[in-house]
């Protein structure tokens, strides 16, 4: 039996979620997939942060309310989330960063990955300030360590796109992409649709647990701006940073613009978008577009995501599935940790019971 403890960097909506799918499905993952993972550290910035070789307890961990600095009553706890004292030293093999993204610098989730890098603890993360910011980096580490970096719930959350495109369409000839790439906002333009307010139908995406710790990102296109510089660069050989990318938002929509293009047959959708060309050059955007009803991305409602990969071999292939979500979103944080496991199922096992 394969067991990899894993240490938790940020425990809100996702790693929360995690941490709820290790209680409920562990003996099922050890027989489906072959491993069992055994939380061993958790940080956040408001619970501080508990560290226990034996394992914490993950429904403790999801079933208590803890207040500020709440993790110092668990055995092991502070009240300080000491992240990189407990990323360096934490007896963890894969360390789950989901933090708040920062999209200017994509920090500190940049150094969390690194420092778990520079200690051989493989990265699986959510956070898509690192992979948009800080991969070439990173990846580099994660070569120079023997560990590895997967990321795929920075772009569409769970639904797979980043290791599809790369494994399953390898050699297709991808030379572009275009997609709904934010769940928020297009849970936003579909709650306008039924004549709700901006502002409230925003409200509403934050208590689902789509948006981001500043929704301004979700709106304004700058979540959008960071997975199309990740997809450029993870699919099309780009190396663009979000300057490279023109990006205009959502917010100056009116309901009244929605309705009209209701009347005209159309939906307005918030679209990302890249393209490289015969020399290599890759033009990159973020911006609504009024799209036809007949268009393959016009029917993608609510917080779900979709993007269409433009291939010289298949003509366009189109993915969709949750772009959001709390638990959608763990999910991809279990795929990353399978397809670790599936690369090395001989990699050094952290307990072996027979
Ligand atoms: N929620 C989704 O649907 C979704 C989908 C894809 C990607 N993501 C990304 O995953 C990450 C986590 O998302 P979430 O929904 O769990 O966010 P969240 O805001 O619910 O949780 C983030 C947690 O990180 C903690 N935190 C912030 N800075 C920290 C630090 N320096 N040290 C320790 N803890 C820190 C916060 O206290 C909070 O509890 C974000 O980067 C987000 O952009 C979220
Ligand atoms: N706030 C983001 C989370 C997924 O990256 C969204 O709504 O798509």
């Amino acid at each position: 039996m394969v067991q990899y403890n894993i240490a938790l960097i940020g425990f809100g909506g996702v790693n929360r979620a995690l941490a709820q799918l290790v209680a409920e499905r562990n003996e099922q993952w050890q027989a489906e997939l072959g491993f069992r993972l055994n939380i061993v550290a958790v940080t956040d910035l408001n619970l501080g942060s508990v560290v226990s070789a034996n394992g914490i307890d993950p429904r403790t961990l999801v079933e208590t309310k803890f207040e500020t600095g709440g993790f110092a009553k668990l055995s092991g706890g502070s009240a300080e989330a000491d992240n990189e004292k407990v990323i360096r030293h934490a007896p963890a093999d894969i360390v789950a960063e989901a933090t708040f993204t920062n999209p200017d610098s994509g920090e500190p989730a940049v150094s969390h990955c690194r420092w778990a890098l520079e200690s051989g603890k493989h990265v699986v993360t959510t956070n898509k300030g690192p992979v948009a910011l800080a991969a070439a980096e990173l990846k580099m580490l994660a070569r120079r360590h023997h560990v590895a970096f997967e990321y795929e719930g920075a772009v569409m959350s769970g639904t797979p796109v980043i290791r599809m495109a790369k494994t399953t369409l390898a050699g297709a000839g991808l030379t572009g992409f275009e997609g709904i790439l934010n769940g928020t906002s297009n849970f936003v333009l579909g709650r306008m649709e039924a004549a709700l307010g901006f502002s409230a139908a925003v409200s509403e995406a934050q208590a689902m647990g789509y948006a981001e710790a500043d929704p301004t990102a979700d709106v304004e296109g700058y979540d959008v701006r960071l997975k199309v510089v990740i997809l450029a660069n993870e699919l099309l050989g780009g190396a663009l940073k979000p300057a490279d990318v023109s990006c205009k938002g959502i917010s100056s929509l009116t309901v009244s613009d929605i309705e009209t293009a209701a009347e005209d047959g159309c939906r307005w959708k918030l679209i990302g978008s890249a393209a490289r060309d015969e020399n290599g050059r890759i033009e990159a955007s973020v911006a609504p577009r009024r799209l036809a009803l007949d268009h393959p991305l016009a029917a993608v409602s609510g917080a779900t995501n979709a993007i269409s990969l433009r291939t010289d071999l298949l003509g366009a292939v189109t993915v969709t599935g949750p772009g959001a979500g709390r638990v959608e979103t763990a999910y991809a944080l279990l795929s990353d940790i399978v397809a670790i496991h599936r690369a090395e199922p001989a990699r050094t096992t952290k307990e072996t019971a027979e």
